[in-house]
């Protein structure tokens, strides 16, 4: 992602809001510890939502052609996004795979769309669809699978109550979908050592 300041967050709005959620659960906003914290809070609001300022386009104009007809993995993403429902972190690994048709992409370029989808508020279900969407649209592969793995905070420290609890969720597109050989082949390489279980 650029580092670009993004222009989608409002330093001030945040200030304020986080002044007012400070007064409304009884606290002193002026005292030592908290006189900065609106101002923190506003800043951590630009870094974890930064995908809202960026298409994942961005980092997807360089397509590189290769005549490589096997599926290619990036295992072992490791991220953090933003639950939409409460606003608290989740975080985990995500592995991506295609499996090309005359076209790859940079490795890091994976990574770095995947991020522009998970800086936003988000559930994991729509991150994981989004990724596997958008590459299989813009890379035109055979086929692409997205897996994410990840814990929810507002589950494992608030709520349910749940520590280690983990979400698995997948989004199979083209070949992975209509083969059953190619499905259980990415399955595998996505499990892999360190991959989901
Ligand atoms: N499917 C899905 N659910 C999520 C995700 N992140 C958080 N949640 C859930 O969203 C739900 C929101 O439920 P609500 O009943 O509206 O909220 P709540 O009263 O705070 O629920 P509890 O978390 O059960 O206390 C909860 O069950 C969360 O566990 C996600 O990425 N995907
Ligand atoms: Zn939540």
């Amino acid at each position: 992602m650029s580092e670009e300041k993004n222009k989608t967050i409002d330093h001030k709005r945040i200030e304020a809001a986080v002044r007012e959620i400070l007064l409304a659960i009884g606290e002193n906003p002026d005292r030592e510890g908290l006189a900065e914290t609106p101002q923190r809070v506003a800043r951590m609001y630009e870094e974890v939502f930064s995908g809202l300022g960026h298409q994942p386009s961005e980092h997807t104009e360089k397509l590189f052609h290769e005549d490589y007809n096997e599926i290619v993995v990036l295992r072992d993403i490791a991220f953090s996004s933003t639950c939409e429902h409460h606003l608290m972190p989740f975080s985990g690994k995500a592995h991506i795979a295609y499996l090309p048709d005359k076209h790859i992409i940079g490795l890091s370029k994976l990574a770095r769309v995947f991020d522009c989808f998970a800086k936003r508020p988000q559930v994991q279900e729509r991150l994981t669809i989004q990724a596997a969407d958008f590459l299989m649209e813009r890379l035109n592969p055979k086929g692409v699978a997205v897996v994410v793995e990840a814990s929810h905070s507002c589950m494992t420290v608030r709520g349910a109550k749940k520590p280690g609890s983990f979400m698995v969720t997948s989004a199979l597109r083209g070949i992975f979908i209509k083969d059953q050989r190619s499905r259980s082949e990415v399955m595998s390489l996505i499990r892999g050592a360190g991959g989901v279980q």
